[in-house]
């Protein structure tokens, strides 16, 4: 193969790595926090925080040369699943 085709996918399957490791230490987390609102009787979502992270996380796309949209959406489907389990935790 193209040697410096080689090099760039050898980057991308390291980056792709790490972002495996970061979602998995990030569900980890809203593992705990869907337990903690569970005992608690806490809502599974909470959409204000949830209104606080996009705009923070569009603010840090645009510094970072990302597209925010992109960004919007990505985060809306980690945290709708992370709503979801939380829904799963709270059935019992
Ligand atoms: O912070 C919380 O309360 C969470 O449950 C975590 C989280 C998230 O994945 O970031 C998920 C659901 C909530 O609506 C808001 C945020």
């Amino acid at each position: 193969m193209d040697e410096t085709l080689k090099r760039y996918r050898e980057s991308i399957d390291n980056i792709d790595a790490a972002l495996v490791f970061m979602l998995a230490e990030r569900f980890k987390v809203t593992q705990a926090v869907g337990e903690y609102k569970a005992t608690h009787d806490l809502p599974p979502a909470d959409p204000g925080r949830e209104e606080r992270q996009i705009s923070r996380l569009r603010q840090l796309a645009l510094d970072a040369n990302l597209d925010p949209d992109f960004t919007e959406k990505f985060l809306r489907f980690i945290i709708d699943e992370v709503i979801r389990h939380h829904e799963r935790l709270r059935e019992g």
